[in-house]
């Protein structure tokens, strides 16, 4: 495509150089440009772009689009406010405004996203229409299965992604907002139809700094959405956002269970295993089933439910559809083999998320509840012992152990969680050692007990200063159990 045409209609500050140029790709990373290439240059949190210009001239660049003044020779400079913006704007254009061809869906909200996101897919397929969806786990094109570094990808790769889908002819994209995505300007140019908003508790305060900040970035969605706002009023964020709402062109549909919500539940019945309820909508009542367990099933039921009524499809495949979804991978999984106590994986990460699952779970313990969990490093701090007192106060038992520490010394992340659980009389150990703790927890088991692990649900990995060893709960448990001839 040629520069010119890629840049038309932006407010350019300064282009000096030759614009007739044809330019093949973009990139926002030097080290993995290809030839004819324009690179974006972010200042980022670490490092800033403008520092690799020459890196990514070498490589095959023609063109740099950069935020500051910059002394670079036979290449085409192009100055811009924002870059970050600009990205969002040029990979849109470049790929075709591909959102604009996709029956697009954005989840945000504390907890639920990549719930919600798999359930909504599972009820488009089952309506037959090719669904991609772009999360936490892993991005889907199609049956094709891709590896996700981040819930929500930079603009680029995100408007690359939906070029993809529409190119396997998928009908609809449905995915996971972050708030982070929403600050760093990453979904600027995504056309939403729907836009769901699940919950709003503490979390990313490192990068937020205020809950004020954090709402207001997640808030952000429902100003990108041309069918209908599905909002939570059960939660007194969502409720706000929805007041806030009201006037935009945009219809609202509101969802919970509490609150005189347009979507809500009744006679709501759980299992270990499963949830059930009557759904009643202003259109019909019906009976829904999940095989999911957890009153946040509900919720997210509730939410996946609200989009699909939202886009008017037909409540025998919502039912069909969410009847024969068979959980979400980390998300209160049940390690099968265990016969005398059962071991659940979850990624509770976040104190609400937390909270919500020791109580679901308590609610089937027989004998002792037993917890094993830890917090990231590098990540939001507040968090760490809050989720140590909510541990405390639910748990028979808890070892505090490592998540993901990163830089961080774990032992600093392990003690801040003990001040909280320090607050409950709660029994705690603290094993630093992820493998370790679970041994631990392993032993101190016995019949009817429930062993939760939280945290880490999906990731098959565990990071520890710069290095990421492989680590996943499930393999992990199995693997202490056949050893110890406990399966
Ligand atoms: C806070 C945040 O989101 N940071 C993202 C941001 O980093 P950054 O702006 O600090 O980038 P940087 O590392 O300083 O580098 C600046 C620029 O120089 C470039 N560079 C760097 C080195 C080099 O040799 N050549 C080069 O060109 C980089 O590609 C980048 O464009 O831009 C980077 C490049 O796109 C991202 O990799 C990075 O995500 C990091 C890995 C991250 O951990 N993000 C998390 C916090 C995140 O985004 N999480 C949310 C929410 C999760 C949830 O709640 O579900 C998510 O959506 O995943
Ligand atoms: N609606 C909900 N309300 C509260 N907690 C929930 C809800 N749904 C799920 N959870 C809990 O939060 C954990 C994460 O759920 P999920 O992965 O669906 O959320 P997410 O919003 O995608 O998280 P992330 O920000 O990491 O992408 C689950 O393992 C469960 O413990
Ligand atoms: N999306 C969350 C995931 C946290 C998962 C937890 N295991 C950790 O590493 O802190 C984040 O990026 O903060
Ligand atoms: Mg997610």
């Amino acid at each position: 495509m040629l520069l010119t045409e890629l840049l038309k209609g932006m407010v350019i500050e300064e282009i000096v150089g030759n614009d007739k140029i044809n330019i093949d790709d973009i990139g926002y990373d030097s080290r993995n440009l290809k030839k004819n290439s324009l690179f974006l240059c972010i200042k980022g949190f670490k490092t800033d772009g403008h520092l690799y210009i020459k890196d990514a001239i070498r490589r095959g660049a023609t063109a740099v689009m950069v935020e500051r003044t910059v002394e670079v020779e036979g290449v085409t400079v192009i100055r811009v406010k924002d870059t970050r913006k600009a990205m969002a704007a040029i990979a849109s254009r470049f790929y075709g405004h591909p959102s604009r061809s996709l029956n697009l869906i954005g989840v945000t909200g504390t907890n639920g996203k990549t719930s919600t996101t798999y359930m909504i897919k599972k009820i488009l397929e089952t309506c037959g229409k090719k669904t991609g969806l772009i999360g936490t786990i892993s991005n889907w094109i199609g049956e094709e299965k891709m590896d996700a570094s981040r819930t929500t990808p930079e603009a680029l790769d995100l408007q690359r992604l939906f070029k993809n889908m529409l190119e396997v002819e998928a009908d609809s994209c449905v995915m996971e907002v972050s708030s982070h995505s929403l600050e760093l300007q990453r979904v600027e140019e995504c056309e939403f139809k729907v836009g769901v908003f699940t919950n709003l508790t503490p979390e990313h305060l490192d990068f937020h700094k205020t809950l004020e900040d954090y709402r207001n970035a997640k808030k952000k969605l429902f100003y990108k959405t041309s069918l209908c706002n599905v909002i939570n009023i059960d939660d007194l964020d969502g409720r706000k956002i929805a007041e806030e709402m009201k006037d935009l062109s945009t219809p609202l549909l509101t969802y919970g269970i509490r609150e005189q919500a347009e979507i809500t539940a009744r006679n709501i019945v759980m299992t270990m295993t499963s949830v059930s309820f009557d759904l009643i909508t202003p259109k019909y009542t019906e009976k829904i089933e999940l095989n999911i367990p957890g009153m946040f099933t509900v919720y997210n039921g509730l939410a996946a439910i609200a989009a699909c009524y939202s886009m008017n499809i037909d409540i025998k495949n919502i039912k069909k559809g969410l009847k024969n979804l068979r959980g979400v991978a980390g998300r209160l999984e049940a390690v099968e083999e265990f016969k005398d106590f059962a071991v659940i994986v979850d990624y509770a990460h976040t104190p609400d998320a937390l909270e919500n699952v020791l109580k679901s779970v308590k609610d089937f313990t027989n004998n002792k509840l037993i917890t094993v969990f830890g917090c990231g490093g590098d990540r939001d701090q507040t968090k760490r012992p809050v989720m140590g007192e909510i541990a405390g106060i639910y748990s028979d038992l808890t070892i505090i152990t490592s998540d993901n520490p990163r830089t961080e010394d774990s032992m600093k992340i392990l003690k801040m969680i003990e001040e909280g659980m320090n607050k409950t009389k709660g029994k705690y150990h603290v094993i630093e050692d992820r493998r370790e703790a679970i041994v631990f927890a392993l032993k101190s088991a016995t019949k009817g007990d429930i062993i939760l692990i939280a945290g880490k649900g999906h990731e098959t990995y565990q990071i520890i200063g710069d290095s990421v060893f492989e680590f996943d709960d499930r393999k992990v448990a199995l693997e202490i159990a056949k050893e110890d001839g406990i399966i």
